[in-house]
């Protein structure tokens, strides 16, 4: 049987958490099997001589002729298929070391009572999110959505669910300059809110103390989220020239209207847990004494329900949704790539470090 268009998707998501990097002729074909796939025969003029990224680009989409989308289709899935069982069994040969390279340094992962709990696990940086994190993250939904829990819980270590990105992020340059940073930051952004839209089991966030920034944004796109009284919820990216992502600027609006959303988004107001339960952003609010101990019996109770109803309905719920996020997902990382160039940004960072500004 062909592949079929989800196994197709699902592939093109594989790709992009590949441990290793599978190589340039490997790229190219997978480069070319896409367009063929998703395009048909190629179409477009050959690049001049000297482009020659491009051209070897075309050379490989144009060597594949008349293939037919589905075999093509197919080819890629089998490919991707082949580059993920092979890092997988050259990881088995030193398990422990492979679990170390993994990752998972900076989150905690248990399953339990068909629950898979992602904890986020820096408490003293009040759980902020560095470039390793967020690869981290997106390696652990990668694997809750296929272990077999039927639900999955994110949660933070310590008195923070989350103080948001790392600003480190923004120090740490590397040789090729702040462009090149900026450029390949807003790569993983997109990618990471990308595993949040397409993740396909119940995603819930219990909420353990104060959000901000991205922590706060990428709550739309869960199904579930359960505060602490404690809980605040903050989106201050006005205050650090920075503009909304997650997909916050459809699904806040959508949630909880645009005036409410403009307070948020753009004048920087902060939530109670109270007010974002207002909001339609908080499933429900419970006191922090006995926060833990509610929150997870309810979701025991939950887990236990039919995993292939809960996965359907959530299908049902959030798919006809899927593309426009994806679309907005990106116009967001984009717009956001420039941001972070901008001065109101950078004095912004340079405010935190240099002390003179705290949330
Ligand atoms: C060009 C390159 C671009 C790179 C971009 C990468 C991809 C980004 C994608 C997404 C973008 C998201 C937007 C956001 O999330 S915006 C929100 C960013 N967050 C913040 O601005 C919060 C900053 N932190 C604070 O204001 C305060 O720390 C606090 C959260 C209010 C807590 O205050 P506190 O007094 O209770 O605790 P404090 O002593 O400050 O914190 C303890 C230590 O933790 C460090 N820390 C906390 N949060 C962060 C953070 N977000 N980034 C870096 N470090 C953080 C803090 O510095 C303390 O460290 P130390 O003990 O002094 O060493």
């Amino acid at each position: 049987m062909g592949a079929c268009q989800k196994d197709f998707e699902s592939a093109v998501n594989q790709v992009k958490l590949l441990k290793k990097d599978p190589g340039n002729e490997v790229k190219l074909k997978l480069y070319a099997l896409y367009k063929q796939a998703t395009e048909g025969a190629c179409n477009t003029p050959k690049p001049g001589l000297f482009d020659l990224i491009n051209k070897a680009k075309w050379d490989a989409w144009n060597a594949l002729g008349n293939l037919p989308k589905e075999t093509a289709r197919q080819n890629y899935v089998d490919l991707v298929s082949g580059l993920r069982s092979s890092s997988d069994s050259s990881s088995q040969v030193k398990p422990e070391a492979d679990k170390k390279r993994a990752g998972y340094d900076t989150l905690v992962i248990t399953s339990e009572d068909c629950i898979t709990k992602i904890m986020l696990n820096r408490p003293a940086k009040k759980n902020a999110l560095t470039t390793q994190m967020y690869r981290e993250i997106m390696l652990a939904l990668e694997a809750a959505s296929k272990d077999d829990s039927t639900i999955t819980v994110f949660t933070g270590n310590g008195d923070y669910y989350s103080s948001g990105n790392d600003l480190t992020n923004f120090t740490d340059i590397p040789p090729g300059g702040i462009e090149e940073k900026a450029k390949n930051s807003a790569i993983l952004l997109r990618d990471f809110v990308d595993c949040f839209i397409d993740f396909p089991k119940p995603l819930v966030a219990v909420v353990n103390g104060p959000a901000v920034g991205i922590s706060v944004t990428i709550l739309g796109l869960f199904d579930l989220v359960y505060a602490s009284d404690r809980a605040t919820f903050h989106t201050p990216f006005s205050h650090l020239g920075q503009t909304p992502e997650g997909c916050s600027s459809y699904t806040f609006p959508k949630i909880m209207g645009p005036a409410k959303a403009v307070e948020m988004l753009i004048f920087g107001k902060k939530l109670t847990a109270g007010e974002a339960y207002a909001q339609g952003l908080v499933t429900e609010v419970f006191p922090d004494s006995t926060f833990q101990k509610e929150v997870w019996t309810r979701l025991k109770a939950y887990s236990k329900l039919p995993q292939n109803a809960m996965h359907i309905s959530k299908q049902i719920i959030r798919n006809h949704e899927k593309e426009k996020l994806h679309a907005i997902n990106a116009e967001e990382s984009r717009i956001l790539q420039e941001r972070w160039l901008s001065d109101e940004c950078m004095n912004a960072v340079m405010d935190f470090f240099s002390r003179k500004a705290k949330l």
